[in-house]
């Protein structure tokens, strides 16, 4: 399985989860800047978090013109699996790959702990490998996570299971329905805050965080390809 992990001025999250891929999965995964777009040999793309364009204007906006967000596009389509971590999950919901838009939170404080979440959905490609509803431990780290959508979209949400983690316990940042990550209505494109790339070995309070990427791996053998 060939992963990208694209990389937009500001990012700094892509070599963690570079590693995440390499020491998770011991799978190939390439480095992809911003300019290029085409994705065609990878069968996984990760955005991965940070501060792209510096967050200017609207957290995401920039990078969502970006020649590589044409690959991404391309590659949602044709159901490859696409996963937008914090700020990658900004960015896909401006180019529309995922309903609604991150706010501020609600504090108006950049939030860096990690936090309680809930499986809510754990029949989606990034989550085969966790039990329905169980609880993880997962780091954030934003000032605009406050993921918003109006009543019908959250009703949407709520029929078509796309809803795939909540923050349990503290909501921290005034996310509508405790939301801390959705997916697409095709199954096939993720959005989260919290970051499971900085939760994959002991030594970092965690490990929660690396079924997200075996969750990748083993639906891919058992549905896209052999090795
Ligand atoms: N870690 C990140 O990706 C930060 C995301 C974003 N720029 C924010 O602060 O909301």
């Amino acid at each position: 399985m060939r992963f990208a992990v694209t990389i937009f001025p500001g990012s700094n999250c892509d070599i963690d989860c570079i590693h995440a891929v390499e020491d998770v999965l011991n799978a190939s995964v390439t480095p992809v800047w911003h300019q290029e777009s085409d994705l065609s040999r990878y069968d996984a793309i990760i955005l991965p978090g940070g501060f792209s364009y510096g967050d200017y204007l609207r957290t995401g906006v920039l990078a969502s013109f970006s020649p590589v967000m044409e690959g991404v596009k391309k590659a949602a389509r044709e159901g490859k699996l696409v996963i937008g971590i914090c700020n990658g999950f900004q960015i896909l919901t401006e180019v529309g790959l995922l309903p609604g838009a991150l706010r501020r939170n609600s504090r108006l404080k950049f939030r860096c702990n990690f936090q309680t979440l809930r499986v809510e959905n754990a029949r989606t490609p990034f989550t085969c490998d966790y039990e329905q509803g169980e609880l993880i431990s997962i780091p954030i780290a934003h000032g605009e996570g406050n993921y918003y959508c109006d009543d019908a979209t959250l009703a949407e949400l709520k029929r078509n299971n796309q809803i795939v983690f909540t923050y349990a316990g503290e909501n921290p940042n005034g996310s509508v329905s405790d939301i801390a990550g959705i997916i697409n209505r095709e199954g096939n494109v993720l959005g989260m805050m919290p970051h499971p790339e900085r939760a994959i070995l002991d030594w970092m309070g965690s490990k929660d965080g690396a079924r997200v990427f075996t969750s990748m791996l083993q639906y891919w053998k058992e549905n896209c390809g052999a090795a």
